[in-house]
C-alpha cells in the first residue's frame, strides 16, 4: 500500500517556514499563560478515553445525546477534582468539542441572571447555577417568533392575590421552541415572556420558571416539555437537546421575575428603572462579542485540514518538474485556500479587541454610563453575522478544496460543517443582524452634523472628505500602505451608508421604503463590518506584535485586506473611489502575497496548534499520512463489520438469482 509520501511533504514544508513557530502559537492563543492552559487542557482530554470523539458520527441520536451526557458529567467531574480555574474550564470545554447543554447554562442562562437580575436575585440563583445545582436554559424563541423578540407571546401575568405571576402558553405559536439544554438536561429556564398586571402588557421580561423536579427530573405539573428533533447533520449540533415548552396556568413566585429594569411590586404595580431596556439584550451581547473569535477557531481548523491534505495531494505535473505536484502549488488552489487562512488569522486578531470592547462596555455599564451600548450592539452583531457567515461558507469552500475525500466523514469537515453552520441563525439571523447595524449607521449619519461619532463609526465625522476624494493608487505597491487601504474602506462604506440614507432622505419616510432599499442597508453593513475587520486587524498588528512573526502577519494582513477588495470590486467601484485599473494592480499584488504565504504556509496552519484528537481528521493529520488513515478508516465503518453483508439473504441474493428478465424489459 502506497503511503502517499504524506510524513516526507510535511516535514519538507516545515523546514520552509520564515517566522518563530513558537511565537506565534503564543500570539494565536492570546499569550504566553493562554498558551500553556491551552496545551494542558488539550493534552488532557485527548488522553482520556470518556472524551473520545470516535464514531460520534455514526451513532443513533439516543447513544449520541447519551454519550454527550456522559462526556458533559465527566467535563464537570474533572474541573471539580482537578479543581480547574474558570479559563481552565472553558478550555477543557473547548476540547471536549461537543455542543452540550452546559453551554447555555453557563453562556446565557448565568450571564443572564447577572445582567437582569438584582443583587438579591443574583445572590439567590448564582450559588445554586455554579455548583450545577440547578442546570439553566435560555428560553426566548418560540415556533412563531425568533428574531421578533418584541413579537413572542407567551405571558406572565401577575396574581396579586399569591403574590404569583401565571406563566402560559396561549398558542401553538407561543410554544418555546429551539432553546438548547431545554429538550431534556435543564431543571430551569430563563423565560422570556410578556409581563401582564392589571391586564396591561408591559412587554417582554425575563423570568426564571423551574420546569423540571429536582428529584427526579420529572417535567413539573403542566409543564410539557421535550426535545424538537434530529437536525442538520450526523453529529453536528445533534449532541444538543435544543427543546420545546408550554406552560399551562404555571405558578411561579413574584420574586423569579429578574428585576434589574423593571419591578413589580407585590401590590402589582410596575417600576421602570432608568437603565435602558436593550440592557434586557445583555445575553445576546455577551455571546455574539465571544462568537468572532470562536469563528476563527473553527475556520482554521477546516483551514488547517485544507492546507495540510493540499500539501500531500498530488495530482498531474508538469514539463519543468519531476512528479506530480502538490496540489497547494495550483494557483487556482491558493487563491480559494490563502485568503481563508489569512481570515482565520484576521478573526483571531479582532476577536482579541472583541473582548477589550465588552470589558470595556461593561466596566461603563457598571458606572451607569450607557453611551457606547448603541455601537457595542451594532459591532457585536454585525461582527457576529459576518464571520459566522464567511466561516460557515469557508468551511464548505475547504471541503471542496480537499476534492473527493473532503466529503467522507473521516476528513472531518462534513461534521465540523453540521456543527458549525447554525450559528448564522442562532443568537440573531444574520440578515436581521445587519439590518440592526444598518440602523445604527443610519441614525448616526442623521445626526453626525451634532453629534460627532466615535468608536468604528469615527470614520463618518469625515463623511465629506472621503465622499469628494479618491484613490490615489498608481501603483501596485502603493497599495501595501495601510493608510491607503484603510481609506478605500472607509470611503467605501461611507459612501454606501451615504448613498442608501440619502434615498431614503428623500423619500416620505414609511416603512415600505425602507424595506424597499433593506438589500441596499444590509450591502452597506456589510461594508462597515468589513471596514472593521481590516482596520482592527491592522490595529493589532501595530500594537506590539513580536518581531519574528510581525512579517508573517503583515502578509496575512494584506491577504486579507486585498481579497476583501477584490471580492467586493463591485461595490467599491460603484462608489466611484477606486477604478478598474486600481483594483487590478491590488490583484496582482495579493498574488505577492500568495507567494510568501506558500513557503510558509503549513507552518502557519502548525501556529493554530490544533492536535490530532481535536482536529479529527484524517486529512488534516499532523503527520501528513493521509492515505493509511484514510484506509484503516475504512475498516471502522460498520458495513464492513461483516464481509458479506446484512441483508444479503433477504434482499441482494433474490435480485442475484432469480435469473429472469424484467416483464418489460427491451434489453
Ligand atoms: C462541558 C462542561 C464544562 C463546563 C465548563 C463551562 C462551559 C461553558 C461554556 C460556555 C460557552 C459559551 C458559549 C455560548 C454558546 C451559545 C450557543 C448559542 C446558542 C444560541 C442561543 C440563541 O439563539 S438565543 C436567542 C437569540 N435571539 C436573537 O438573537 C433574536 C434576534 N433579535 C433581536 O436581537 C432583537 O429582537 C432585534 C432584532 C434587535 C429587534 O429588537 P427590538 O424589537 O427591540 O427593536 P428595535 O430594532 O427597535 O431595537 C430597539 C433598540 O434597541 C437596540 N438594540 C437592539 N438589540 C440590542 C442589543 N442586543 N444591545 C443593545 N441595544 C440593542 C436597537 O439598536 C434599538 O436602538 P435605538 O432605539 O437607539 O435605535
Ligand atoms: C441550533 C440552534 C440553537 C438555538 N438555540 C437557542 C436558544 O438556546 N435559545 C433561544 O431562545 N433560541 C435559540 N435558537 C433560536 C434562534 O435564536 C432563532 O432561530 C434565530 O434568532 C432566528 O430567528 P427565527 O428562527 O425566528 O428566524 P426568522 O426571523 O423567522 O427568519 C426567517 C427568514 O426571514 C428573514 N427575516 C425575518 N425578519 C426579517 C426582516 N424584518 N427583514 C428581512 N428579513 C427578515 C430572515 O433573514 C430569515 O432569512 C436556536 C436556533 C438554532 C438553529
Amino acid at each position: 500500500m502506497q503511503d502517499g509520501n504524506g510524513l516526507d511533504h510535511l516535514a519538507g514544508e516545515r523546514a520552509m517556514a520564515q517566522f518563530d513557530l513558537q511565537a506565534m502559537k503564543v500570539y494565536l492563543a492570546g499569550g504566553q499563560r493562554e498558551y500553556e492552559i491551552s496545551t494542558k487542557m488539550a493534552q488532557l482530554v485527548a488522553n482520556d478515553p470518556v472524551f473520545s470523539k470516535e464514531d460520534r458520527v455514526r451513532l443513533a441520536r439516543k447513544d449520541l445525546y447519551k454519550n454527550s451526557l456522559r462526556k458533559a458529567g465527566h467535563a464537570w467531574k474533572t474541573i471539580l477534582e482537578k479543581g480547574l480555574s474558570e479559563v481552565e474550564g472553558l478550555k477543557l470545554r473547548h476540547f471536549v468539542d461537543e455542543p452540550t447543554y452546559t453551554d447555555l447554562h453557563w453562556g446565557m442562562f448565568i450571564p443572564a441572571i447577572k445582567g437582569q437580575g438584582t443583587e438579591e436575585q443574583q445572590h439567590k440563583w448564582l450559588p445554586l447555577a455554579y455548583k450545577m445545582a440547578i442546570i439553566g436554559c435560555y428560553a426566548q424563541t418560540e415556533l412563531g417568533h425568533g428574531s421578533n423578540v418584541q413579537g413572542l407571546e407567551t405571558t406572565a401575568t401577575f396574581d396579586p392575590t399569591t403574590d404569583e405571576f401565571i406563566m402560559h402558553s396561549p398558542t401553538v405559536t407561543s410554544t418555546k421552541w429551539w432553546p438548547g439544554g431545554l429538550g431534556k438536561a435543564s431543571t430551569h429556564a430563563l423565560v422570556y415572556a410578556r409581563l401582564i398586571t392589571d391586564k396591561k402588557d408591559h412587554g417582554i421580561h425575563a423570568f426564571i420558571a423551574p420546569i423540571r423536579s429536582l428529584e427526579d427530573h420529572t417535567p413539573l405539573p403542566n409543564v410539557t416539555v421535550g426535545d424538537i428533533g434530529v437536525k442538520f447533520g450526523n453529529g453536528g449540533y445533534n449532541t444538543m437537546d435544543n427543546g420545546f415548552l408550554r406552560f399551562d396556568h404555571v405558578r411561579i413566585p413574584r420574586e423569579n421575575m429578574l428585576m434589574r429594569l423593571a419591578t413589580v411590586t407585590k401590590d402589582g404595580k410596575y417600576v421602570r428603572s432608568n437603565k435602558p431596556r436593550q440592557l434586557g439584550y445583555g445575553a445576546m451581547v455577551f455571546v455574539r462579542q465571544g462568537i468572532v473569535i470562536d469563528a476563527s477557531i473553527y475556520l482554521s481548523r477546516a483551514v488547517t485540514i485544507a492546507v495540510r491534505y493540499s500539501a500531500v495531494r498530488r495530482q498531474f505535473g508538469n514539463k519543468d518538474e519531476p512528479g506530480e505536484l502538490q496540489v497547494i502549488q495550483y494557483r487556482t488552489q491558493q487563491s480559494r485556500l490563502f485568503p481563508l487562512l489569512a481570515t482565520a488569522y484576521a478573526y483571531r486578531a479582532v476577536g482579541f479587541w472583541m473582548k477589550s470592547l465588552y470589558a470595556d462596555v461593561m466596566k461603563r455599564l457598571n458606572d451607569n454610563d450607557f453611551s457606547t451600548l448603541p455601537e457595542v450592539h451594532a459591532c457585536t452583531a454585525g461582527l457576529k453575522s459576518i464571520t459566522t457567515s464567511v466561516t460557515a461558507d469557508g468551511i464548505e469552500e475547504c471541503r471542496k478544496l480537499c476534492g473527493g475525500h473532503g466529503f467522507l466523514c473521516a476528513s472531518g469537515l462534513p461534521e465540523l460543517y453540521a456543527a458549525y453552520v447554525p450559528a448564522c441563525t442562532y443568537e440573531g439571523d444574520n440578515t436581521i443582524l445587519l439590518l440592526q447595524v444598518a440602523r445604527f449607521l443610519l441614525k448616526t449619519l442623521s445626526q453626525v452634523s451634532k453629534v460627532r461619532p466615535v468608536g468604528t463609526a469615527a470614520y463618518l465625522g469625515n463623511i465629506k472628505q472621503l465622499s469628494t476624494q479618491n484613490c490615489k493608487v498608481s501603483q501596485g505597491h502603493d497599495w501595501l500602505n495601510t493608510s491607503v487601504l484603510l481609506e478605500a474602506f472607509e470611503a467605501r462604506s461611507a459612501r454606501q451608508a451615504a448613498a442608501v440614507a440619502l434615498r431614503l432622505a428623500k423619500g416620505s419616510g414609511s416603512e415600505a421604503e425602507f424595506q424597499e432599499n433593506t438589500p441596499e442597508l444590509v450591502e452597506s453593513a456589510r461594508a462597515h463590518c468589513q471596514l472593521i475587520l481590516v482596520s482592527k486587524f491592522i490595529e493589532q498588528l501595530q500594537t506590539g506584535t513580536p518581531e519574528g512573526i510581525r512579517k508573517q502577519l503583515e502578509v496575512l494582513c494584506y491577504t486579507y485586506a486585498f481579497s476583501q477588495l477584490i471580492d467586493n470590486a463591485g461595490d467599491f467601484l460603484a462608489t466611484g473611489y477606486v477604478t478598474g485599473n486600481q483594483i487590478a494592480l491590488a490583484k496582482e499584488e495579493l498574488k505577492h502575497m500568495f507567494d510568501k504565504i506558500r513557503p510558509n504556509a503549513v507552518a502557519l496552519v502548525d501556529a493554530f496548534d490544533h492536535t490530532d484528537d481535536y482536529l479529527g481528521s484524517a486529512l488534516g493529520r499532523y503527520d501528513g499520512d493521509v492515505y493509511t488513515h484514510l484506509y484503516k478508516g475504512a475498516f471502522k465503518e460498520s458495513l464492513n463489520d461483516t464481509v458479506v453483508v446484512d441483508g444479503y439473504e433477504e434482499y441482494l441474493k433474490p435480485v442475484l438469482t432469480q435469473n429472469l428478465w424484467a416483464p418489460h424489459s427491451k434489453l
